[in-house]
């Protein structure tokens, strides 16, 4: 992509964000020098005509990124989960992003799938409707495998998006450095590092076969759990740009209506989402990312149905232990050990301290536990605790903006259901359990048991690594202080004795059964 080309997207964003009215308050979110925001009104203001007028009655910064484009749009999408670099205002603008599009013609859709599943699409589907939703980066058709007869979602990749997408990623690394070299101040927020998200997601989005992978393993983590269901996926139909999946019968959760009129009972169906969402999240690590009410269906058997997988959320087990801690401290209002667990983990520097800390937290905590049980919010709490644990010095955390973003997003959806939700009842055993069955005498059985099956696996190599480390060590004659037992053999020793220890307390758990 030449400099020119960048320079001409610069430009035209420049020029629209000026004309929409977006420029002062996206210059303000990103707390940009006075010099600059004057410099950059001078500038855009005498050729503003150059950008796109957009739609006059949305609010600024989402008439010029609508205006803009379906890159722009996904980009304030995502932006729109990074309150830390947008400020709260803006990214509560951004959650109204909508990326209804119109779609693309039969004839592009069925060129797609020929080439992308080598065969023309009436040898793989015996019926193939026109499209029932279109979005930015897919639209997708109603259909029938020719094969089985079973009916399908098949989920079509935008023509030409790819690219598309690759130069408008190009442009805004260009924007974030010009950004970075003319804000300094800006360099606090990482814009390239924000663009980097930005184009991991996308890629994650892009390419079916990702999305295709993440749905499997979502349906297969989630299979035990009654009253969820992930819709199966069609290999044998699905490729990079196609994504087939069977087809869910029901009705959107949108339409709450229908719901009634079949009988679901709201309040449970309230709990569901929330407590799927969070054993997922705490027991799986990965967690839907985008459960906004299109994305979620009932089903004639009356599951809860979960679609589009583009966007998920992994935590890994020791930062879910951590927040399984966090939680529960919270709950049974123990400040001092939600502060202590923030230090045991490293989150916050050791030098802070400790009790000033579990003040901060008591004093964003009671205000919430304070307020009628139907108002209570995990979500703000979450958010409150990042704001403080960043006061103190916490690292910014993509994956667990994402858990806190979808949380809001969870709660509403359960509160559309039944507005008077009781966030932390449903929450309660969802923590009780996770701590019951990961931090007690079991798992520490269960540790163990993972560290000395690694050990086993190098096993046949042990020998071999034993005699390198005996044939280095005499090589040199070892200075006096050396003449110890060396470390890795009292590491070794320790293992040893730590799984004869682990083999007497999982037979002593398993007799106890
Ligand atoms: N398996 C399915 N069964 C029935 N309907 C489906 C299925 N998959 C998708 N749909 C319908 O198509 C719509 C769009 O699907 P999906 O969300 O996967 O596409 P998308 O292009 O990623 O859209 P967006 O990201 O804007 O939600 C869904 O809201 C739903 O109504």
């Amino acid at each position: 992509m030449s400099v020119f080309s960048n320079l001409w997207r610069l430009a035209r964003t420049g020029t629209t964000f000026q004309r929409t009215g977006a420029l002062d308050q996206a210059m303000e979110a990103m707390q940009a020098p006075r010099s600059l925001r004057i410099a950059g009104k001078v500038l855009l203001w005498p050729v503003q005509w150059l950008g796109l007028k957009g739609d006059p009655t949305l609010p600024p910064v989402v008439r010029a990124i609508t205006a803009l484009g379906p890159s722009y749009i996904k980009f304030g999408q995502i932006l729109s989960t990074r309150p830390d670099v947008t400020g709260q205002e803006l990214s509560m603008q951004l959650r109204i992003l909508q990326d209804d599009l119109p779609p693309f013609s039969m004839a592009e859709a069925r060129a797609e799938i020929a080439y992308d599943l080598g065969q023309p699409v009436e040898e793989v589907f015996s019926e193939f409707s026109e499209p029932i939703a279109a979005a930015s980066i897919a639209q997708v058709h109603r259909a029938r495998m020719r094969d089985t007869g079973e009916e399908v979602a098949v989920k079509v990749r935008r023509p030409g998006i790819a690219k598309a997408f690759r130069k408008d990623i190009d442009a805004f690394y260009f924007v974030a450095s010009v950004i970075e070299f003319f804000a300094p101040k800006a360099r606090r927020l990482k814009p390239r590092d924000v663009v980097a998200h930005f184009d991991q997601t996308v890629q994650g989005e892009i390419d079916f076969r990702l999305e295709c992978a993440a749905a499997a393993e979502f349906g297969a983590n989630t299979a035990q759990d009654e009253g969820f269901r992930v819709p199966a996926v069609m290999w044998g139909a699905s490729g990079s740009r196609v994504m087939t999946t069977e087809w869910i019968s029901g009705t959107n959760f949108g339409d709450i209506d229908e719901l009634r009129a079949r009988g679901i009972d709201m309040t449970e169906m309230a709990e569901r989402v929330n407590q799927m969402f969070l054993s997922h999240a705490l027991r799986d690590g990965l967690f839907h990312g985008d459960m906004h009410h299109g994305n979620l269906k009932v089903d004639e058997a009356g599951n809860l149905v979960a679609l589009d997988f583009g966007i998920m959320g992994r935590i890994d087990a020791y930062t879910r232990r951590v927040y399984a801690e966090i939680l529960f401290g919270f709950l049974s209002k123990d400040y001092k050990r939600v502060a202590e667990v923030h230090f045991e983990a490293g989150y916050v520097p050791a030098d802070k301290d400790v009790d000033q800390f579990a003040q901060a937290l008591r004093s964003i905590a009671e205000p919430i536990f304070g307020q009628d049980a139907s108002k209570i919010s995990m979500a703000r709490l979450l958010a409150h605790l990042f704001n403080v644990t960043e006061q103190f010095g916490m690292e910014t955390r993509t994956e667990l903006l994402l858990l806190q973003r979808t949380m809001v997003v969870a709660e509403g959806v359960g509160r559309s259901l039944d507005p008077n939700m009781n966030m932390w009842r449903y929450a309660k055993p969802i923590v009780e359990k996770y701590i019951r069955d990961n931090l007690g005498p079991k798992a520490i059985a269960r540790d163990l048991a993972e560290t000395v099956k690694v050990l086993a696996r190098f096993g046949p190599l042990l020998p071999r690594m034993a005699e390198d480390a005996l044939i280095r060590a005499n090589a040199t004659p070892p200075p006096a202080k050396d003449n110890r037992i060396p470390g890795w053999m009292w590491f070794l020793s320790g293992m040893g004795c730590a799984g004869g220890v682990l083999v007497v307390i999982w037979a002593t758990l398993s007799a106890l059964g």
